[in-house]
C-alpha cells in the first residue's frame, strides 16, 4: 500500500530553505500535482494504524495537514478541525507559537470542547514543533488525545508521547532516504 509514497519520496527534489535540506513532494507541499492514488494510499493506511474508536475529531495544522484530514473525515464520517495561521478572535480561541526548522508563527485552536476525544494528524514532522504545539493548544482546550498519526516522520523527533509515522525517512542534499515503514 505503501509503494507510491516510498518511490515518490526517494525521487523528491531538493531545495535549501537557509541551512535546511528541505524535501519537495505531493503529500507534504502539493507540489508538483497530488496523484489520487497516493493520497488515498496515505488515508486508508492512516485509517488503518490509527485508533478511531469513538474518536470525535479529526485535528491537523493548516496547510498540509487539511488535504489529508480530509480524505480521512470523508472515509470515516469523523469531523474535521484545522489550527489555522490566522485569528479568528472567537471567544475561547487558543493562539500557541509554531516553530519549524524553517519558520515560526502563530497557530489558533477553534472548535475544541473539553472532553472531546480526538487524533491528530499531519502531513510531516522534523523538528515535532509544530506537532508539540498542536498538542498543546488541544491540552489546554481540555481534549483527550487519542492517538497521533503522521504520514512521514523526518529524523528522530520526540513529541513527549507516542506517535506513528507511515514512514520514516533521512534527508540530506543528496536527497531522502525511506529506512522504515509501519509494516
Ligand atoms: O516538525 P516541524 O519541524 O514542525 O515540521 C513539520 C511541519 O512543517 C510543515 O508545516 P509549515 O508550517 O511549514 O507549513 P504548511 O503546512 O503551510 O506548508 C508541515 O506541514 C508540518 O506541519
Ligand atoms: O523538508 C520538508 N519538506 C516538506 N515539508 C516539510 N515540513 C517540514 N520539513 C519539510
Amino acid at each position: 500500500m505503501l509503494e507510491r509514497l516510498i518511490e515518490s519520496l526517494e525521487a523528491a527534489p531538493m531545495v535549501q530553505r537557509g541551512d535546511y535540506h528541505y524535501f519537495i513532494h505531493p503529500i507534504t507541499d502539493g507540489v508538483p500535482l497530488l496523484d489520487p492514488a497516493l493520497l488515498r494510499d496515505v488515508a486508508c493506511a492512516m485509517v488503518t494504524v490509527m485508533d478511531l474508536h469513538g474518536v470525535d475529531k479529526i485535528v491537523t495544522a493548516e496547510a498540509m495537514g487539511i488535504h489529508i484530514g480530509t480524505a480521512l473525515s470523508l472515509m470515516t464520517d469523523i469531523p474535521l478541525n484545522i489550527l489555522r495561521k490566522r485569528s479568528y478572535s472567537l471567544p475561547g480561541e487558543i493562539a500557541v507559537h509554531q516553530s519549524t526548522g524553517y519558520s515560526t508563527g502563530q497557530l489558533y485552536l477553534n472548535g475544541i470542547e473539553k472532553g472531546d476525544r480526538v487524533v491528530v494528524i499531519d502531513d510531516v514532522i522534523s523538528t515535532g514543533g509544530t506537532l508539540k504545539a498542536v498538542l498543546a493548544a488541544l491540552e489546554n482546550a481540555g481534549a483527550e488525545i487519542v492517538d497521533v498519526c503522521v504520514v512521514i516522520q523526518r529524523g528522530e523527533p520526540e513529541l513527549g508521547r507516542a506517535y506513528t509515522p507511515l514512514v520514516t525517512i533521512d534527508v540530506d542534499a543528496d536527497g531522502v532516504r525511506v529506512i522504515d515503514t509501519c509494516r
